[in-house]
């Protein structure tokens, strides 16, 4: 059996030294495309400034349209095993709403990242929206089944609100709970500098068509 999301996992053949080379060329320009989304927030020049600005954000766009793709993204990989997801709303590369630049592990199969989180991500005042939790806490989730070997899709993810969560630095993390034929049961949390903010508990279950493909790769892919 096929899925069509399999037709979203492409070898592009690139080299390695190609992948180096997009990552120096469009990370730096998701890195300020971020900056401009915060400015856009918090800037208080005025409408003649703002309408220069603008005409400045134009040309850019009219250069960055020359040559570009439709489409999301998906999931790009090389015969070397690189794995790029760099489309992921909570960690991709080249997406400049992406709020996590990069992801830790322990030996004991703990996976944890700390993040800063500005104003862009607020919900209730200055304090971090629910949904920009629960997409934290899917990732770091899901990163800690697939990295304990067991890479699924989230079939459940129940959370906790514990109390608010403030905007600013907060370390997010997972740990694999146990294993039920293709279901990994994951618990995690966001935390701040005073303790656990958000509690969750996520099941993750491998569906048929990855199963199938999982073995066509040497190890499981760890995305970049
Ligand atoms: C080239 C390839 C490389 C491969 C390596 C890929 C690398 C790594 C990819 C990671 C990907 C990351 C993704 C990020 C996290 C998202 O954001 S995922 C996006 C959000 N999630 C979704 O869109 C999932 C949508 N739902 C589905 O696709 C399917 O419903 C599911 C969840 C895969 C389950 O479908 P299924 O396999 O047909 O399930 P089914 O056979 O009915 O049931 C199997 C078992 O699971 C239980 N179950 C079914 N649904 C649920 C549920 N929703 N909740 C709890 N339990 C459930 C059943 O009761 C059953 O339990 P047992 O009877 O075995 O005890």
């Amino acid at each position: 059996m096929t899925d069509s999301i399999l037709e979203l996992y492409v070898n592009d053949g690139l080299s390695d030294e190609e992948i180096d080379q997009q990552r120096a060329t469009y990370g730096p320009l998701t890195g300020d495309v971020r900056e401009l989304i915060q400015l856009a927030l918090q800037t208080r020049v005025d409408a003649d400034d703002v309408a220069r600005a603008r005409e400045h954000l134009a040309a850019a766009r009219e250069i960055l349209e020359r040559d570009r793709e439709d489409g999301p993204y998906g999931t790009r990989f090389n015969d070397s095993g690189r794995f790029r997801n760099w489309g992921n709303a909570a960690i991709g590369l080249r997406n400049a709403i992406a709020p996590i630049g990069g992801i830790h592990e322990d030996d004991d199969g703990r996976v944890w990242t700390d993040i800063h989180l500005g104003p862009v991500y607020e919900g209730p005042a200055g304090h971090v929206h629910g949904g920009v939790s629960a997409l934290l806490l899917d990732q770091i989730l899901g990163d800690a089944a697939r990295i304990s070997g067991y890479p699924g899709m989230t079939g459940t993810l129940a959370i906790r609100y514990r109390k608010r969560t403030p905007l600013g630095a907060l370390r997010v993390e997972a740990k694999l709970d146990r294993v039920e034929g293709r279901k990994a049961f994951v618990v995690g949390h966001i935390a701040d500098s005073e303790g656990i903010c958000v509690e969750a508990e996520g099941i993750f279950i491998a569906p048929v068509w990855m199963v199938q493909q999982r073995d066509s790769f040497a190890e499981i892919p760890r995305p970049e």
